[in-house]
């Protein structure tokens, strides 16, 4: 049975006193998990390491980056590698990202170094995927992300496929309040997981936690999960506010 997941994506948002109190809050909101069932919080990352601490004692709680070096070490001003990432027991790494794609330059190419060095370091990725509006307006959605697939993704092995999770995001439905209706939500995920399954076999794409993101809330939350594919969300603006959030990790 593959895992549900809620992640969290701070962006950035928040000041520390703002972010732990957030988590706190969230810790005492009542939230249920059962051992197929995660909640993940992207939180910048000067607050990766306290965060893991207030999550520590809360099975199914983890810690992500939003973002990760394409390089390895060395002279690069600013950039924080993957074991670096590991060695403060992020649990896993937002890579990909439509706002990382747009404004800081990372082609599939970049993602496909990130990915890479993500795994070699035990980091487990979650890879975003999605097209603009003009894209959606065209009808050729399905092109489009079958391209960030096969060029960001599909080099791994199957067993690195394991610890990778997608996350299909509309850019069109990102902090616009537009939610993808269910329906096109379901199509692209039961799009992409047949993508996965024609390239790795059908075990290894059933296995595979595919998320939703784009204005994810708490009243719209329990009709997107109810679809078939759909296995969790990635959440921008609704993840700010602990009553919200908690709401839609309780919809999973
Ligand atoms: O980009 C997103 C999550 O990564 C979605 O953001 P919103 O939930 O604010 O639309």
């Amino acid at each position: 049975m593959r895992k549900k997941i809620v992640a969290a994506n701070w962006k950035m948002n928040l000041t520390l006193a703002q972010g732990e109190k957030l988590v706190n809050e969230l810790l005492q909101s009542g939230i249920q998990l059962d051992a197929h069932k995660e909640v993940v919080i992207a939180a910048p990352f000067p607050y990766l390491i306290i965060v893991k601490e207030l999550l520590k004692g809360h099975p199914g709680f983890y810690v992500a980056a939003q973002n990760v070096a394409a390089e390895k070490a060395g002279a690069f001003t600013g950039e924080v590698n993957a074991e670096m990432l590991h060695s403060i027991h992020t649990d896993f790494v937002i890579i990909g990202h439509s706002e990382r794609r747009e404004l800081f330059g990372d082609s599939n190419a970049i993602v496909a170094k990130k990915i890479d060095l993500s795994l070699s370091h035990g980091l487990k990725p979650i890879f975003c995927c999605g097209e603009p509006l003009e894209v959606r307006k065209a009808g050729t959605q399905n092109a489009f992300v079958a391209k960030q697939l096969e060029e960001g993704l599909f080099h791994l092995t199957v067993a690195q496929l394991k610890n990778v999770v997608i996350a299909y995001e509309p850019i069109w439905a990102i902090g616009t309040g537009l939610t993808a209706s269910s329906a096109q939500a379901q199509d692209m995920h039961a799009f992409i997981r047949s993508q996965v399954a024609s390239k790795y076999g059908a075990a290894a794409a059933n296995n595979l936690s595919i998320l939703y993101g784009g204005s994810v809330k708490a009243a719209n939350a329990a009709e997107l999960f109810a679809c078939e594919d759909v296995d969790g969300g990635l959440v921008g603006g609704a993840s700010l506010v602990a009553a919200e959030f908690a709401g839609i990790v309780k919809s999973i």
